[in-house]
């Protein structure tokens, strides 16, 4: 049938509907792949070289902008061997005004979901096809390209070879693409947006010029929701409840760990996927690479046989039941339920000394409620799972601005290696050598601050043994239940992820250096030593309204107003002190808190040395309880070349 005599504008064409036989361009069309929000794919055939095969995807709509994206991703900036690749793209009916179509290679194979399901492999073949999407991904991300809507729906696993082959890269983004939508998030997949995305979804959703910029760990969280999928049969947070209940989980509930939903899932694989899901971006793997190493790491030498074993149990139809003549009971797999919802503990909400500010309409009103008492009911839950033991402290003591030299000639013990240079002063108590928890950093950079020195090992650290559970990818994730040791493992994790939401144990802020690679850094900056500015304290409660309680734990803060060449809005990473550190001569409440490291908007990241302080060293706190601190939204930092603390 001709294309012309359908719709001679060329415009209202269904295309989601075309009868098999019909001709675009040199192709003949077949059946029906697949139909998504923007496109229809059909099997089609070459009129010029029968026996040739394309997916032809047509574009829904004759002025969609993503079908051009699309073509310059897969002829151009995403060619890979695990992207599908596009042999050809022109306009139909109408060659200017028709639909936009794309001659993309077959992919005889299914949707990794489908996949599994249908072929049931064993967990080394799915950990592979994980592996070499992340690397894919990898590859990708470095060259600037982001798919923006991974999904198992996009990921077809290759019949002959089961390669992963990436497709659908019509919300893809690279270096100078425009934006697609004027919405604070970028297209996507609500089921598949990292924390952090949902997180500035539910503090801008009605900000009409708030744009989030998605990065590789977002592509490194859908990675992890997509085999998470595979693994379970499920999705970590249900796709179908309300977004805003479905963002408020996925920024901050824990999901169930893969192995306890599907417990014939390898411990390794699980604990993979667990780290891909973390809240904080920086608990994730680093990128596609080390992510495909994890992956290769945990297969080799997991021991073959929880590998070799199927993703589901088989579920053989009695004997009885097979239709006379089949040559085989047909089977199918056997599905775990779903997650359970993990019970929360009861939320000992504190009693608010200051009444909450007005808020903008009665719907948001109750909103923001529901997402404090979550966020609070996590985080008393998660601090009740730790004994405190408290530890005075005074603010640094204020020196002259003064540079120092580039290699200070003060001798130097590196301590914890290569995290920081800490000074260790005559008749000072040696720091603890108890297991450190510092926030991570990117490779390279190292923290300016000594990483908080536990003073209390937890015991589900020392539970499984050296090398068991101190790093992100080493934890045991929580069980089904809240015993407390699952409150404490998942409160260790949240402290090494540098979550705010979560409570911390008692650490002990340490005297140490500013490190000579961050007072550089500062210096190249124009910050002048002393110099100060204020910080938005905490930019994962971007609901909290006047003054919000903090617990010691990390922090990530964003810059209020520039700071020498260090633009507004730069991300801050610190940690705070604010239990057991005493009162000064006036009785106020002590605390400590300082920033070792920002991120500005370009992506560089440079260690800096910031602590938290007025001009005059002294932060008026309000008195309150023992346990936390209620700071202000806003803060004042200052830049120092030492942090100095009393014992
Ligand atoms: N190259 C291909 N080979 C085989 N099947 C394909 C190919 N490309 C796409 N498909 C199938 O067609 C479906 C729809 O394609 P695609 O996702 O590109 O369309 P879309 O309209 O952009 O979808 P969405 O609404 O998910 O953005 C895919 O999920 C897949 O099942």
């Amino acid at each position: 049938m001709n294309g012309e005599r359908l719709d001679r504008s060329g415009l209202l064409l269904n295309v989601a509907w075309l009868e098999p036989g019909t001709v675009v361009a040199s192709w003949r069309i077949g059946e029906k792949l697949g139909v998504g929000g923007y496109g229809a794919v059909y099997r089609a055939e070459s009129v010029e070289h029968p026996g040739t095969f394309c997916a032809l995807k047509l574009f829904l709509n004759p002025s969609d902008v993503r079908a051009g994206r699309e073509a310059a991703l897969l002829m151009d900036k995403a060619v890979h061997p695990n992207v599908v690749r596009c042999l050809g793209t022109g306009r139909w009916p109408h060659p200017t005004r028709g639909h936009t179509f794309l001659a993309l290679e077959l992919v005889p194979g299914l949707p990794l979901h489908l996949w599994v399901e249908e072929h049931n492999p064993d967990f080394a073949r799915l950990a592979y096809v994980g592996a070499d999407t992340a690397l894919a991904l990898g590859t990708l991300h470095k060259r600037g390209v982001l798919h923006r809507d991974l999904k198992p729906e996009h990921l077809l696993i290759r019949e002959t070879d089961t390669r992963p082959m990436l497709v659908d890269f019509g919300s893809g983004d690279y270096e100078g693409a425009g934006t697609l939508t004027e919405t604070p998030l970028p297209p996507g997949t609500a089921h598949l947006r990292s924390p952090e995305a949902a997180c500035f979804w539910l503090a801008r959703e009605n900000n009409p010029r708030a744009r989030y910029h998605y990065g590789p760990a977002d592509e490194l969280y859908a990675l992890g929701v997509c085999l998470y999928r595979a693994l379970t049969g499920h999705y970590p947070f249900p796709p179908v409840e309300l977004k805003f209940m479905l963002y408020l989980d996925v920024a901050y509930r824990e999901p169930v760990a893969p192995v306890d939903v599907n417990p014939r899932v390898p411990r390794a694989f699980s604990d993979a996927v667990m780290r891909l899901l973390a809240k904080h971006p920086e608990a994730r793997y680093r990128d596609g690479e080390e992510t495909h190493a994890a992956l290769l790491a945990a297969v080799t030498f997991g021991g073959r046989e929880p590998w070799e074993a199927t993703v589901f149990e088989w579920d053989e139809t009695p004997a009885a039941e097979v239709p006379e003549g089949a040559a085989t009971s047909k089977q199918s797999i056997r599905r775990p339920p779903p997650p359970p919802v993990q019970e929360q503990p009861p939320p000992p909400v504190p009693e608010q000394p200051t009444p909450p500010a007005p808020p903008p309409s009665p719907g948001w009103s109750r909103r923001w409620r529901k997402a404090l008492v979550l966020g609070l009911a996590a985080l008393v839950a998660l601090l009740a799972a730790l004994i405190l033991t408290p530890h005075a402290g005074r603010w640094e003591t204020r020196e002259r601005p003064a540079y120092p030299p580039e290699h200070p000639t003060t001798e130097v013990v590196r301590s914890h290696p290569p995290t920081a240079v800490q000074e260790v002063e005559p008749g000072t108590k040696a720091p603890d050598t108890a297991p450190t928890a510092a926030p991570p950093s990117p490779a390279g950079v190292a923290p300016a601050a000594t990483p908080p020195v536990r003073q209390k090992d937890d015991a589900s650290m020392k539970k499984n043994g050296p090398g068991s559970a101190n790093t992100p990818e080493q934890r045991t994730a929580p069980s089904k239940g809240v015993s407390s040791e699952a409150w404490k493992q998942a409160l260790l994790l949240c402290l090494l992820q540098g979550g705010t939401a979560c409570a911390g144990a008692q650490l002990k802020p340490q005297r140490g250096d500013c490190p000579p690679e961050a007072l550089a850094a500062m210096k190249s900056l124009g910050i002048e030593l002393y110099d100060g500015r204020e910080a938005w304290l905490d930019v994962t409660k971007p609901w909290a309204r006047g003054r919000d309680n903090y617990k010691d734990g990390p922090v990530i803060s964003s810059l209020a107003n520039s700071f020498g060449d260090l633009p507004e809005g730069s991300v801050l990473y610190g940690w705070l002190w604010v239990t057991g550190n005493g009162t000064n001569e006036e009785g106020r409440k002590q605390i400590f808190g300082r920033w070792d490291k920002a991120k500005l908007p370009d992506g560089r990241e440079l260690p800096v040395c910031f602590n938290l302080a007025n001009p005059d060293g002294a932060y008026e706190l309000e008195v309150g309880p023992p346990e936390y601190a209620r700071l202000p939204r806003r803060v004042p930092l200052v830049a120092v070349k030492r942090f100095v603390f009393e014992d």
